[in-house]
């Protein structure tokens, strides 16, 4: 199963997804002086009701909270994204140290985290699986982490993590709108790139923030104390879920 390829690492990752190795992988190295402005770019425009969130979960790889995808209720539209892109799920990549931990990089710098917001084009196609194996598919919007002041918003998350420590549990989580866990500035990069981890579809249009949020160090101490591991199993700290920067293989940036 996909659990037993992901603790090798990255690095097997392609001796059972091919494509790992192919030409629209994530996360990437964000060259700023590469990207390329583009005045057509309109703003993305989340719309998100609070009462799709339904539970925060432990999938022994990383910490999510998984929203009521059944209706059209919480989307995202505008910026790159043509129609309405449904929400699915957030979820966190951190490091085993404070100073490595997002999956995308700006001109070579890593951030301490990087949370995801994951939607799928529900204009066009019926379910998120149906959708995860087409080109515009999915999007996925990235906010960076930088160690700073304890972000109040993110308790909301990290005080919950105690619940769950082991891979498979799960805890009720409702009432929650994950746009007050975006920046000041919606002001993004854009390009097209896949999940970053199994299956590795490449079928993810990628909407960086780039204006980071605050988590503070202790916070996401909390991350690294959740378990990779079940109830009754060993138990293996989950301190470190990013992979590392892919080639860029032509692709193009841009931002608004
Ligand atoms: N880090 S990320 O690029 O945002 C990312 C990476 C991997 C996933 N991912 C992996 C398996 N799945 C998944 C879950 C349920 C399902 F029915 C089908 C899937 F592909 C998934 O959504 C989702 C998001
Ligand atoms: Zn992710």
């Amino acid at each position: 199963p996909i659990d037993s390829i992901l603790h090798p690492g990255p690095a097997r990752w392609k001796e059972v997804f091919p494509v790992a190795n192919g030409d629209r992988q994530s996360p990437i190295d964000i060259q700023t002086e590469e990207t390329k402005y583009d005045p057509a770019l309109p703003p993305i425009n989340p719309n998100y009701d609070p009462t799709s969130a339904k539970v925060i979960l432990n999938n022994g790889h990383s910490t999510s909270v998984e929203f009521d995808d059944t209706e059209n209720k919480s989307v995202l539209r505008g910026g790159p994204l043509n129609g309405s892109y449904r929400l699915r799920q957030i979820h966190f990549h951190w490091g085993a140290s404070d100073d490595i931990g997002s999956e995308h990089a700006v001109d070579g710098k890593k951030y301490a985290a990087e949370l995801h917001v994951v939607h799928w084009n529900s204009d066009k196609y019926s379910t998120f699986v149906e959708a995860a194996r087409q080109r515009d598919g999915l999007a996925v919007m990235a906010v960076f982490l930088k160690i700073g002041e304890c972000n109040s918003q993110l308790k909301k998350i990290t005080d919950r993590l105690d619940a769950i420590r082991a891979k498979g549990k799960q805890a009720l989580f409702t009432n929650f709108d994950p746009s007050c866990l975006l920046p000041h500035s919606l002001d993004y990069w854009t390009y097209l790139g896949s999940l970053t981890v199994p299956p590795l579809l490449e079928s993810v249009i990628w909407i960086i923030l780039r204006e980071p949020i605050s988590v503070s160090s202790e916070q996401l101490a909390k991350f690294r104390s959740l378990l990779c591991t079940a109830e009754g199993e060993a138990a293996c700290c989950m301190l470190r879920n990013y992979r590392p920067p892919q080639p860029l293989k032509g692709r193009e940036v841009r931002r608004n």
